[in-house]
């Protein structure tokens, strides 16, 4: 199967902290790639040198086929490339509904006025598909400041949706979800992976979500890859078992 995303040799520079060195990984299209690592591993790092906000110091970002190690960050979006941050970014007073037709402005890149607007047609449809999609179609008229948490999280992964992305970068989508709240993001996200073809990197702590959906796992540590391979592999192979280990027992002083 051919790459929807290939990163060679890249290397990122903090001043003299070096957070990615000579990283390079693939990840195929139609797949649910996960990017896991303890805390400082560079996994961040990676997400924004893919959406373009750092430049690396040396190394290639290929997305389908194209390379984008010189794009600047707007661009992204055009390439089919959507992606959801740790920290929530909704519009808090606005209805769930109107959070996910933004993201679709968002993505058109329209000015502000354009965004005012009355909404078309087809965009509130598109809006109601994703909806359904994410499971919160009971949710449209809602605020989004008045959603649960778990329910802002889809809306946030809902927003990034709008944009038709045929790669989502997500971030943490598990973090502070409840255990039946990461059940149904994972039917969701695998929903949307089978369904509608969309391929997935994710950056993730919560390990029943890593191991449940992903085909391929790439490991990182202090900035370089130490495994990749399927769950089954990754879950057994001593480098990773000893980075984790040894990062609780940091963490436990
Ligand atoms: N903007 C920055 N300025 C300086 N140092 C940075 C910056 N961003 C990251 N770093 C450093 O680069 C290294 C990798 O950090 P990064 O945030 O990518 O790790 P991470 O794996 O995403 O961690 P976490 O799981 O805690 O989010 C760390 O040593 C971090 O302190």
């Amino acid at each position: 199967m051919a790459a929807m995303l290939s990163l060679s040799n890249v290397l990122m520079r903090f001043g003299g902290i070096v957070a990615i060195n000579d990283f390079s990984m693939e990840v195929e299209a139609g797949s649910i790639h996960a990017l896991i690592g303890p805390n400082g591993a560079g996994k961040s790092t990676v997400f924004n040198c893919i959406s373009r906000i750092y430049q690396p110091a040396t190394g290639k970002i290929v997305v389908r086929g194209q390379d984008v190690t010189a794009l600047p960050p707007h661009a992204m979006a055009g390439l089919g490339v959507a992606r959801t941050f740790q920290n929530l970014e909704l519009f808090n007073e606005l209805s769930v509904i109107e959070n996910v037709m933004l993201g679709a402005y968002a993505h058109e890149e329209t000015g502000f006025w354009q965004r005012l607007k009355p909404r078309s047609p087809a965009t509130r449809a598109k809006a109601e598909a994703i909806l359904e999609q994410t499971g919160l179609q009971d949710f449209r008229d809602v605020k989004a400041n008045s959603l649960d948490f778990g329910r802002q999280k889809l809306l946030e992964l809902a927003r990034a949706l709008a944009g038709s992305p045929k790669l989502m970068l997500l971030d943490e989508p598990a973090a502070g979800l409840r255990s039946r709240e990461i059940e149904r993001l994972d039917q969701i996200l695998t929903d949307l992976n089978q369904r509608h073809g969309i391929t997935i990197l994710l950056v993730e702590h919560v390990m029943q979500l890593v191991m449940s959906i992903s085909n391929r796992i790439t490991v990182l540590n202090f900035g370089e890859k130490i495994a990749e391979g399927t769950p089954g592999e990754v879950k057994t192979h001593p480098r990773v078992i000893e980075a984790y280990l040894g990062a609780e027992a940091a963490s436990h002083g």
